[in-house]
């Protein structure tokens, strides 16, 4: 990574872009397929889920993890991550935009008053 990038925020686009570079340099565009690609995702909320496994519940920010299980935790999100923003990418579906409309669909129906009220 150039440092330029490590100043640039990280967008859904840029990492959109990355992943496309990363199937084309390794002519590995025939692989990700939708449905290739959902499987790879599911394999890797699997990962993530391994890393929690038996370990009862765990306090916010993790205080306890040492600091290469906390890496290992962001590399198996990242997988996730990844994997979703292709997804998306392969599917012609803006992955930014359809997030935002459902946090605005979740508002709707979840207004804050009656969820207070509850
Ligand atoms: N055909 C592929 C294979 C990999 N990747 C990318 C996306 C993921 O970020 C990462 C997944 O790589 P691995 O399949 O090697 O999975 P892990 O990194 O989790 O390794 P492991 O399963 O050995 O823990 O690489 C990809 O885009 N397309």
């Amino acid at each position: 990574m150039t440092g330029k990038e490590e100043m640039t925020s990280v967008t859904l686009d840029l990492l959109k872009k990355k992943m496309d570079d990363f199937a084309k340099e390794r002519d590995w565009e025939k692989f990700h397929s939708p449905r290739n690609l959902l499987l790879a995702l599911v394999g890797e909320v699997g990962e993530l889920s391994e890393i929690f496994q038996w370990k009862g519940e765990v306090p916010k920010g993790l205080p306890d993890w040492k600091e290469n299980e906390k890496l290992h935790l962001g590399e198996e999100l990242s997988d996730v991550l990844l994997y979703l923003v292709r997804l998306s990418d392969i599917c012609g579906i803006d992955l930014g935009q359809a997030a935002l409309r459902k946090v605005q669909l979740n508002a709707i129906k979840y207004p804050v008053k009656k969820s207070n009220d509850e």
